[in-house]
């Protein structure tokens, strides 16, 4: 669990403030005895982690490209918060969206020379979406029958945690009821959870070859935490950090445990990816001379992708019935990060298909989000995202990227996340995305053709 802090206060960006400068003293004190060649040995993937999550100096943002500065309808957002980057930090190119139905005015994408496959659509989520999934992430997603961290330690309230916590706040009790630890069946005494949202462990990446030898792998379930304590409904939902979507996901090996079967992918959540993948004009990122080495058979398939993913089940089934598996999204994960909360460098492959878009969107506060290449030894490129923002990893080249968050930006609540704008049940979601951001991170696990049985 991340240690309590002081709150952030937008004071500590000027030098000339007291806060700044007790947080100066404050951090010469701690940071005394720390030998100066520990920087040496960092890669550049964590030097850049380093720099971003550092409480003292705050770190400055003017590398880091912030795409909402390129759009005038998004001003509130960033004035409203402390933080911002630069519209030009790194080189990026707008590509043309390919429906800009009605539906679609002002939405826009990016992409990025440096990261061939990477796209960016800022703002791509309407402000009443961000609202629906954030109550669909807390509310409806982080529950019984989906997996979440406090499962396996806590023995949860039926109705969901987030439920039970929003009727004991209306009761002013939010504090008052505890929550039981599990009992450990197991002699074995686990070792200590790592601090921070996710447990990091080298794992082998996943493909056509191995598939059957990592599925057939024991997986066995992990053990309740023995130093569990009863925990108030309400500090315990600040300890969210993960919800699994479809396949379930066995953290242990970090190998998807096949045998537990698929949980359902929300509807609005299955048609929001897909159209993020039949809007992206893939031709511009994968054609011409772009091409890429390393898909999966060593035949790209990013021309499939609007009608293996992006189009709706009816037609698909309609034109090739029985020809080929339904390709659709299948499996991921919501992140919950408050704002100390980091998610060191990782790369994703626990997927059988290596190179199919992964759709990554952020609600709540804002987020810094690096991305750097095939090994830490790339120096990553630093983009601020925001809520309502989404970004795609795809291809060969992105989907086995490595990536992280160091930092969730303090007091970034855009203000259409407010109470004011969106109504009084709004008030107990405001009160939680004021110190914390929200991740749905949704990719696919089959490749095309691919039958797992
Ligand atoms: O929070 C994010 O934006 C990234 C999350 C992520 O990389 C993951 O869930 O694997
Ligand atoms: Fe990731």
């Amino acid at each position: 669990m991340p240690a309590t802090t002081t709150p952030f206060s937008p004071d500590l960006l000027d030098p000339t403030s007291p806060a700044y400068k007790k947080a100066r003293r404050q951090h010469f004190k701690t940071t005394r005895n720390r030998s100066p060649h520990v920087d040496s040995e960092w890669t550049p993937f964590r030097a850049a982690e380093k720099k971003y999550k550092a409480l003292f100096p705050p770190p400055d943002l003017s590398d880091v490209i912030d795409l909402a500065l390129l759009d005038d309808t998004r001003a509130d957002e960033v004035v409203g918060g402390v933080w911002r980057g630069a519209s030009d930090a790194i080189p990026c190119r707008e590509i043309p969206l390919k429906k800009n139905g009605p539906s679609l005015r002002g939405k826009k994408a990016y992409i990025f020379p440096n990261h061939p496959g990477l796209v960016v659509l800022p703002s791509f989520v309407s402000h009443d979406e961000q609202r629906q999934l954030v109550r669909w992430a807390l509310q409806d997603h982080a529950r019984r029958p989906n997996e979440t961290n406090l499962d396996v330690h806590y023995v949860l309230p039926e109705e969901g945690l987030w439920s039970r916590y929003t009727s004991l706040r209306a009761a002013g009790e939010a504090d008052g009821e505890l929550v039981q630890p599990r009992i450990s069946t197991s002699s074995e005494v686990p070792p200590p959870e790592p601090p921070g949202p996710r447990k990091l462990i080298a794992n082998e990446p996943a493909g056509k070859g191995n598939y059957h030898e990592l599925s057939a792998s024991p997986k066995p379930p992990p053990a309740p935490s023995p130093t569990a304590q009863p925990s108030s409904v309400a500090s315990l939902v600040r300890r969210l950090r993960w919800a699994n979507i479809g396949w379930s996901y066995h953290w242990g090996t970090k190998q998807y445990d096949f045998a537990k079967g698929r949980g359902e992918i929300q509807d609005d959540l299955r048609r929001l990816c897909k159209s993020v993948i039949r809007l992206v004009p893939w031709e511009e990122l994968f054609g011409g001379g772009n091409n890429q080495e390393g898909w999966d058979d060593g035949s790209p398939d990013w021309d499939a992708w609007d009608e293996t993913y992006g189009k709706s089940v009816g037609v698909l089934f309609n034109r090739i019935q029985c020809l080929e598996r339904r390709i659709e999204p299948d499996a991921g994960i919501v992140n919950f990060y408050q704002t100390r909360d980091t998610l060191m460098a990782h790369v994703d492959r626990s997927e059988v298909c290596a190179t199919s878009p992964l759709v990554s969107i952020s609600l709540g506060c804002a987020a810094i989000f690096l991305i750097g290449g095939l090994t830490r030894d790339v120096a990553p490129t630093p983009i601020l995202l925001r809520s309502g923002d989404v970004v795609v990893m795809s291809g060969p080249a992105c989907r086995r990227a490595y990536h992280g968050i160091p930092r969730i930006l303090e007091g970034t609540l855009p203000p259409h996340l407010h109470t004011s704008m969106s109504g009084d049940s709004w008030e107990v979601y405001e009160e939680y995305l004021r110190r914390a951001r929200i991740n749905v991170n949704v990719r696919q696990v089959f490749p095309r053709g691919f039958d797992p049985a």
